[in-house]
């Protein structure tokens, strides 16, 4: 005999009409006829019931539809307020396509227009006025066991400079590939702006401006609040809560990270991750190059976050090698806005981290004249100007090595210093290349395909944050970035290398991260920086447990979060 369905008792105590409403997002035509009648949402949704993965092919062709990378932004976030579970299976199913729209290039697009695209709450915005109430805005944050934070100040978003409180589009993208690639629990993660202003004008002059109108604040006020932000934090979370910086801008990032590394559980990324995702692509280069990286000579285009945070874990690769810091500092040049960086420089003005790559030499103006006198190996640009590597660069790089090494890091793709097409075209398609934001393969003249690795920290942060996570590391130092950029390097085939990709495929990046975190928990363990005890049995097995599962779980009996009114430390 066929079971009667309606014998079910509809439990319509537990959610008013809206709440069915808002519980039939969830997850939408899959919910099954028991789920339905036990819900009171029977004959709320069509009657057929679809399966995830019917949903998924939907979701394909729903995006598939919108031609403008905008429009199909706007889809996603859509189908993450509605259907997370959806949304991380359906991004981590197709991350090679989908990447390039929650992250870059398109999320830079996204945060120029966001007073445009913004349609609901995600993430909380903490302003210059609240100074004294940072913990009850933190307060107000539904979610209560929260374990990773990324947050901005919008002050250089991407290669796009100052977008204020527009830069939410970073952490809420970022965190979006903290779940996607390293399955971090959404719940688990908040995306935080800090509005204290911005002095981009035409920000200031649109009317569809989302943020405070007024310019930055800076100086003790400033201090006040992001000390105040911290500590509200671990108040609120738990020391144990990560704090990803990101796209803060210069003097900010590099005083902040000194001011609060090894007091808090923190990292900057745009330092520390793409200095970990350069030193990656480079150790893999060295498999084509059959070099130690202190035989390379390293030109940077730029000398700000990106650039100096590589070039100090260079540093650290080399004297691995056997490298002596000075030898590994003088293998190092940087060009920064006014030329080559060197010692007495006329217009003075060089910082303590530029300072230790200054060479003694006469000033050299231009990268093409840098180029020629030094004769790098290896070219490195982040300096967010698009097309700085001109044929006539890469020309003479493909002059002076039989293999050129050149990374265009600058995103998004405006930004980046050159396409791979020039970089091969201009090489004999010789040059081994990595970019920020990611370009099309390239057809070779004797028909091979190459695909260009996407040099970014979107490799590295999503990874090291679950290995934190898990170890309950809160010393984020610098061993733990050579670690994870070693372990990325480690994954690279030899088929990717013969594609012509420093990285793994994007299709493989979830396996990476867990990879990454596994190298962190057990470092973290082994120098005794792991606070969660006891240590697991299976390290692996463990980082895998604690990740977020994008199948639907059993939509009865309804489940109720415990409610957790303390903070939970080491406990994922
Ligand atoms: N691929 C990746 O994973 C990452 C890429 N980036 C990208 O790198 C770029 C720079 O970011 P940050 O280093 O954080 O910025 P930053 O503001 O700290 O540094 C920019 C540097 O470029 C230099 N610069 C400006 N104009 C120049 C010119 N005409 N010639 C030479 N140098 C010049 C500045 O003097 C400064 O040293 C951005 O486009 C950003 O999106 C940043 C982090 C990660
Ligand atoms: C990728 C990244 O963090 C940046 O471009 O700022
Ligand atoms: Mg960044």
């Amino acid at each position: 005999m066929e079971f009667d369905w309606w014998q079910l008792t509809p439990r319509r105590e537990l959610f008013s009409v809206p709440d069915s409403l808002a519980a039939l997002d969830s997850r939408g035509m899959a919910f099954s006829i028991e789920e339905r009648q036990a819900m009171g949402i029977h004959g709320l949704l069509p009657p057929r019931v679809k399966t995830q993965e019917e949903q998924v092919q939907l979701c394909k062709l729903s995006i598939d539809r919108y031609e403008d990378p905008l429009n199909k932004y706007i889809y996603l976030m859509g189908l993450l307020d509605r259907n997370e579970h959806l949304f991380y299976r359906f991004v981590g199913e197709n991350v090679a396509e989908m990447m390039p729209i929650v992250y870059t290039p398109t999320v830079g697009l996204a945060c120029q227009k966001y007073g445009l695209v913004y349609r609901r709450p995600r993430g909380l915005f903490i302003t210059i006025n609240d100074k004294g109430y940072v913990y009850d805005i933190l307060k107000n944050w539904p979610e209560t066991d929260v374990r990773a934070i990324v947050v901005t100040d919008g002050e250089r978003i991407l290669g796009l400079g100052d977008l204020g409180a527009c830069g939410m589009g970073i952490p809420v993208g970022k965190l979006a590939l903290y779940t996607a690639l390293a399955g971090i629990k959404p719940h688990q993660c908040l995306p935080i702006t800090i509005d204290v202003g911005t002095n981009n004008q035409g920000m200031l002059d649109d009317p569809l401006y989302i943020g405070l109108r007024q310019r930055r604040v800076r100086g003790p006020q400033y201090d006040e609040l992001i000390q105040e932000f911290m500590e509200a934090v671990v108040k609120r979370y738990g020391q144990n809560c990560l704090v990803q910086f990101e796209d803060f801008g210069n003097a900010n990032a590099f005083r902040l990270l000194e001011k609060y590394r090894g007091k808090y559980c923190t990292f900057n990324d745009d330092i520390q991750g793409t200095a970990a995702v350069a030193v990656a692509g480079l150790l893999a280069s060295l498999r084509v190059t059959n070099k130690q990286l202190s035989d390379n000579v390293i030109v940077f285009q730029g000398a700000g976050e990106a650039s100096l945070g590589i070039a100090e874990l260079c540093v650290m690769a080399m004297k691995a090698e056997g490298t002596s810091e000075e030898d590994a500092r003088g293998r190092i040049f940087m060009v920064d806005s006014k030329g080559l960086i060197v010692k007495n420089r006329p217009e003075g003005g060089l910082n303590e981290h530029k300072e230790k790559f200054a060479k003694d030499c006469t000033p050299i103006r231009t990268l093409a004249e840098v180029v020629e006198v030094v004769k790098p190996s290896v070219l490195i640009g982040a300096a967010a100007i698009g097309g700085a590597f001109t044929p006539s660069i890469l020309r003479a790089m493909g002059d002076n090595n039989q293999r050129p090494v050149v990374f265009a890091l600058s995103n998004p793709t405006s930004k980046a210093e050159c396409t791979a097409e020039e970089a091969y075209v201009n090489t004999d398609e010789r040059a081994i290349f990595a970019s920020g934001s990611p370009f099309p393969d390239y057809r070779t003249k004797d028909g091979r395909v190459l695909r260009p690795g996407q040099g970014n920290n979107a490799y590295i942060f999503p990874g090291l944050a679950l290995g934190i996570l898990c170890a309950g590391l809160v010393d984020v130092s610098e061993d733990f970035m050579l670690l994870a950029a070693e372990a990325l390097a480690d994954i690279v085939s030899q088929e990717n290398l013969d594609q012509g990709s420093l990285y793994p495929p994007l299709e493989d990046i979830q396996e990476c991260s867990v990879k990454i975190a596994k190298k962190i928990v057990e470092h973290a363990y082994a120098t005794g920086k792991a606070s969660v005890q006891p240590p697991p049995l299976d390290t692996e097995a463990f980082i895998r447990s604690q990740m977020y599962d994008v199948r639907y779980g059993r939509a009865l009996p309804p489940v109720y979060d415990w409610p957790h009114d303390t903070p939970k430390v080491n406990v994922l």
